[in-house]
């Protein structure tokens, strides 16, 4: 199955998903000087309820923590949609070194890591329903920086000792994922994909200018979890990112001057 291998990576998933080499694909560059203002993008509404997170799981190529989304508790409105979407989980992609490990870069540079908070759009029945439409997903990417320990994610990183290998995952209560999010909101948006097989061409991506911080320390206890099951020789889950994406004429707007 794919991966970020040498074998199943990024340059290898056209193989299996031929949308790889589609029109509105993700991540990609953010050249800031050639996005373009838009006053008509609304602010973000992000409005999180803490009571929804449910678990939090190793899934092989990140972790997630998922969301009970079966009302409208946990939603992000405005900005460049409409609609009512909801929060299914966030998961993060990072690198075996602080250089590297983002998705997204801003002019060619990447971030040590990136979080990402998916919501489906409330008017399609389903995530997995919504996960294969045009408008069916918006993800919010938030960049990570390396700076101060940030207290708000050592909630997640002291679960993560307890889900070390692929498969495993338990119980993740009381988190307000509103806390992981910068001061200011201001972001830029374009129509992308999936940046994970299947690559389903469904996203409204929404990133972040401001980062958030995270020390090395932090760091490192991302790079502690395995790709691999319990009992298997151990391979670390690192450098689980897939590089830009070539733009193909696609706009990417700015919510700000
Ligand atoms: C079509 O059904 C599903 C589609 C999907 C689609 N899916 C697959 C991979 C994804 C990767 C994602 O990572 S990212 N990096 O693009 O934000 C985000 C949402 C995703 C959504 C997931 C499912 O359950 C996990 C599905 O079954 C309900
Ligand atoms: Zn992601």
């Amino acid at each position: 199955t794919w991966g970020y291998g040498p074998s199943n990576g990024p340059d290898k998933w056209a193989k299996d998903f031929p949308i790889a080499d589609g029109s509105r694909q993700s991540p990609i560059n953010i050249v800031p000087m050639e996005a373009q203002y838009d006053p008509s993008l609304k602010p973000l509404k992000l409005n999180y309820n803490q009571s929804n997170a449910k678990g939090i799981l190793n899934n092989g190529h990140s972790f997630q923590v998922d969301f009970v989304d079966d009302a409208d508790s946990s939603t992000l409105t405005g900005g460049p949609i409409t609609g009512t979407y909801r929060l299914r989980q966030f998961h993060f992609h990072w690198g075996a070194s602080d250089d590297r490990g983002s998705e997204h870069t801003i002019n060619n540079v990447k971030f040590p890591s990136e979080l990402h908070l998916v919501h489906w759009n409330t008017k399609y029945p389903s995530f997995g329903e919504a996960s294969s439409q045009p408008d069916g997903l918006a993800v919010v990417g938030v960049f990570l920086k390396i700076g101060a320990a940030n207290p708000r994610l050592q909630k997640i990183l002291d679960a993560l000792d307890v889900i070390k290998t692929k498969g495993k995952q338990t119980t993740f209560s009381n988190f307000d994922p509103a806390t992981l999010l910068p001061g200011f909101l201001d972001y830029w948006t374009y129509d992308g994909s999936l940046t994970t097989p299947p690559l389903l061409e469904s996203v409204t991506w929404i990133v972040l200018k401001e980062p958030i911080s995270v020390s090395p320390v932090q760091m490192a206890m991302f790079r502690s979890l395995l790709i691999t099951e319990e009992g298997e020789h151990p391979y670390y889950m690192v450098d689980n990112y897939r590089p830009p994406q070539d733009l193909k004429g696609r706009d990417v707007r700015a919510s700000f001057k």
